[in-house]
């Protein structure tokens, strides 16, 4: 398969920035979206609180269907509903307007000890509700200076991709810990090295299916760095923090895509 076969995806993930006034920046993305090839498809995953308005902005200006931009959300529970105070499910934010959630973002898994099953469960939760779960795995500093890395991802692909995943139905983020909001990337080498044999696992998992998955990489990317990090084999796009909370970042990012 040519390695740029798969249609690339850049996905914003704002974390927890952004007010109802960060709407402009949004409009500003809308604006710039529709310079951008037809051929890449943008995500915006601001915080809960602004998918509602920012799915309510997206659908006005976007009667025709031509801008490929779609609003996800950066984490779910596991449950529809519940007693589970100041939790929100994958179906309340597919009912707010998110077509895709993030799970296992490392921020997750640091800071509320989301293991690699609680993270299969979010991600079956995600596709309960009809939405595109991007799973997120990548090694800390200490597991990469200790030549861990490979093994870390592929335990954590073991055992938080549920069964059933599809190239419609899962993206696959690359982040390596170390590399997020820090300004230090990967080499190109280490980057293909790591994503090779994330796409390895993936075919040899899920058949063709594995073979189309968009995997992401995520860590730093900025709009100087993007263009050599989306030239690498089996980068299908990138999964951006920081740059994503500027409109003309953002969007040049998505113009370094090949
Ligand atoms: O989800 C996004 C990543 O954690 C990357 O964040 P960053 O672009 O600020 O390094």
């Amino acid at each position: 398969m040519p390695v740029h076969a798969v249609r690339p995806l850049i996905a914003g993930n704002w974390k927890m920035n952004g007010l109802k006034a960060s709407s402009s920046e949004f409009e500003a993305i809308l604006a710039g979206a529709a310079q951008l090839s037809s051929g890449i498809d943008l995500l915006v995953c601001p915080p809960a609180t602004l998918i509602s308005a920012f799915a309510d902005t997206l659908a006005a200006a976007n009667a025709d269907g031509k801008l490929k931009v779609a609003i996800g959300a950066q984490d779910c529970h596991v449950n529809a509903s519940g007693a589970h105070t100041g939790d929100i499910s994958a179906e309340m934010l597919a009912d707010a307007g998110a077509r895709a959630i993030i799970v296992g973002h490392s921020e997750r898994r640091a800071d509320h000890a989301e293991t690699d099953a609680i993270v299969r469960s979010k991600a079956q939760a995600v596709w309960r509700a009809g939405l595109v779960a991007i799973v997120c795995v990548g090694e800390t500093q200490g597991e990469r200076n200790a030549g861990h890395t490979l093994d870390v991802v592929a335990g954590q692909l073991a055992g938080s991709l549920p069964d059933g995943a599809t190239a419609a139905n899962l993206v696959v983020a690359y982040e390596p810990v170390w590399a997020i909001g820090t300004g230090m990337t990967p080499t190109a080498e280490d980057v293909e090295e790591v994503h090779g044999f994330i796409r390895q696992t993936l075919t040899q998992r899920f058949d063709a299916e594995g073979a189309q998955m968009r995997l992401l990489y995520g860590g730093s990317v900025k709009p100087s760095n993007a263009r050599e990090l989306m030239a690498v084999p089996h980068v299908n796009g990138a999964l951006v923090g920081g740059a994503s909370l500027k409109a003309s970042d953002f969007l040049a990012i998505a113009a370094g895509c090949p």
